[in-house]
C-alpha cells in the first residue's frame, strides 16, 4: 500500500427530514445565500423546506446555475454576495450547484486579478467563505469532496480545482428530495458514480485488498441498486442505497493508498465543453475506449474486477480481458447511456480539435502510469468512433 494522507470533514446529516436539522449547522447571526438551479427544488419543496430550516437567518438567493455551471453566471453570484455581504453560503442541488458554489466561496476571498485562474492557472485557494448543501441528484461526490468543475462557455473550456478550504461544512443527503429526478439524471447519477470508482480501482495492484473491497462494494451496489433507481425512483430506501453509494464513490475513502487514473474525466470534459453532452454520458463513451486501450497495463485489476463484479471466469486472458469491457459497456448501455461518440454525432473533427487543445495546454503523462500522452488520447478517441 502506498503512503497517504486522509482529510475529510464534512458532516454527513442523512435521511429523511434531515434538512430542518441545517439551523444548528450554520452560525447564528450569518446572512445566508441560498445557491441554486434551473428551479426543480421549487417543484419538488425542497426549497420550501429550505426556507423553513433559515427561519431567523439573514436569506439572499442566487438561481439559475446551470448544469455545467458556467464561470459567467457564478461571476454574477460572487458580486451579488459581495454587495450583499454574504458571509455563509448554501448549496442546493447537484453537483452542479454544489461545484459552482465550491468556485462561488473561493472567487469571493480570492485576491488576484481573475478567479478564472484558480482553475486555468493552478492558482491557490488559500481561503473561502464557508457553505454547506442539501443534495438533491446523487451522482457526482461532490457533497463530500473538495473539487469543482466549471465551465467557461465563451471559450468552451472545462476545468477543475479543489482546495482543503472547499469542502462543504455539512451536507444533507435526504433520499426524498431525489424523488423527482428524471429517469436521464438518474442513470446519468449510477453511470457517473461507477465511474468514479473505476477510476479509483482499475489501476494496478499495491497489495490494498480492503480499498479493492470498498470499492467493489460500491460497484455491486451501484450495478443492484442503479437499475432499481431507474425503475422506481421513489422507493426510498433504494434512492438511499443509491445516494450514500455515490457519495462513497468520491469522498476520498477508496482512494487512500493506491494509484488512481483520472484520464477518463480528463479527456471527457472536452466533449462536455465542445458540444454539451451530459457529463456521465462522456464517461460512458471514453472509458471503454480506455480500457480497451490500456488493457494490457491494467491487465491485473481488469482481470479481478471482471471476476468479482461480472463474474467473468473462463476463457483465456484475453478472451477475459474482453468479456469484462463488454459487460461494462453493456451496463451503461442498460442504463441508456451510449457509448460511442458516433452516438452523438461527435466526429473525428472533434477528435483534432482536442488534441490541439491539449497541445496548447502542454497536456501529457496521464494515468496512473503517468504514459498516458496526447498520442495516445487520440487514439482512445478513435477507438470511440
Ligand atoms: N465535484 C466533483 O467531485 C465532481 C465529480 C464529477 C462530476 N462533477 C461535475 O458535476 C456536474 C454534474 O452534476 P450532476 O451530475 O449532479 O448534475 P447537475 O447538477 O448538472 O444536474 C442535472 C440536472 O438535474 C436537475 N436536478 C437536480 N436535482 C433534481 C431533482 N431532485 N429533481 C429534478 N431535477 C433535478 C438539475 O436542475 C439539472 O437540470 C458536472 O459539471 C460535472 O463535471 C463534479
Amino acid at each position: 500500500m502506498n503512503n497517504f494522507t486522509f482529510y475529510n470533514p464534512v458532516k454527513i446529516l442523512f435521511g429523511k427530514g434531515q434538512i430542518s436539522a441545517i439551523s444548528k449547522e450554520i452560525p447564528a447571526g450569518a446572512h445566508v445565500m441560498v445557491t441554486y438551479g434551473g428551479g426543480s427544488i421549487k417543484q419538488n419543496g425542497v426549497y420550501d423546506q429550505v426556507m423553513e430550516a433559515l427561519k431567523g437567518f439573514q436569506v439572499s438567493e442566487f438561481g439559475g446555475i446551470e448544469p455545467n455551471p458556467h464561470y459567467e453566471t457564478l461571476m454574477k453570484a460572487v458580486a451579488l454576495a459581495k454587495e450583499k455581504k454574504v458571509d455563509f453560503f448554501l448549496a442546493v442541488g447537484g453537483g452542479s450547484v454544489i461545484d459552482g458554489t465550491k468556485f462561488i466561496v473561493a472567487a469571493m476571498a480570492y485576491e488576484g486579478e481573475d478567479p478564472w485562474d484558480i482553475m486555468a492557472k493552478r492558482e491557490p485557494v488559500t481561503r473561502a467563505a464557508p457553505f454547506g448543501a442539501v443534495l438533491t441528484l446523487p451522482a457526482t461526490g461532490s457533497e463530500m469532496n473538495s473539487g469543482a468543475v466549471i465551465n467557461r462557455v465563451s471559450i468552451k473550456e472545462k476545468l477543475s480545482f479543489g482546495s482543503p478550504h472547499t469542502f462543504p461544512k455539512f451536507s444533507v443527503l435526504d433520499p426524498e428530495t431525489t424523488f423527482t429526478l428524471p429517469v436521464r439524471q438518474i442513470s446519468n447519477g449510477v453511470a457517473d458514480a461507477f465511474s468514479h470508482v473505476l477510476e479509483q480501482y482499475l489501476t494496478y495492484p499495491v497489495n490494498a485488498p480492503l480499498q479493492d473491497r470498498f470499492a467493489e462494494a460500491i460497484l455491486l451496489t451501484l450495478k443492484e441498486e442503479g437499475p432499481k433507481a431507474v425503475q422506481n425512483p421513489q422507493d426510498y430506501d433504494t434512492m438511499a442505497n443509491f445516494m450514500w453509494a455515490a457519495t462513497m464513490a468520491l469522498n476520498g475513502v477508496i482512494r487512500v493508498g493506491v494509484p488512481t487514473d483520472w484520464a477518463t474525466h480528463y479527456i471527457a470534459h472536452e466533449l462536455t465543453a465542445l458540444h454539451g453532452i451530459d457529463h456521465a454520458r462522456t464517461l460512458g463513451i471514453v472509458f471503454p475506449a480506455l480500457l480497451r486501450y490500456k488493457s494490457e497495463t491494467k491487465k491485473e485489476k481488469l482481470l479481478q474486477y471482471g471476476e468479482r463484479i461480472w463474474n467473468v471466469t473462463s476463457g483465456t486472458e484475453d478472451e477475459r480481458l474482453e468479456a469484462t469491457i463488454q459487460a461494462t459497456i453493456a451496463f451503461f448501455e442498460s442504463l441508456d447511456i451510449k457509448t460511442r461518440l458516433s452516438d452523438y454525432e461527435v466526429g473525428e473533427d472533434t477528435i483534432h480539435t482536442i488534441i490541439s487543445r491539449f497541445e496548447q495546454r502542454g497536456v501529457k503523462d496521464l494515468g496512473e502510469r503517468a504514459d498516458i500522452q496526447i498520442q495516445d488520447v487520440k487514439e482512445i478517441l478513435l477507438l470511440s468512433l
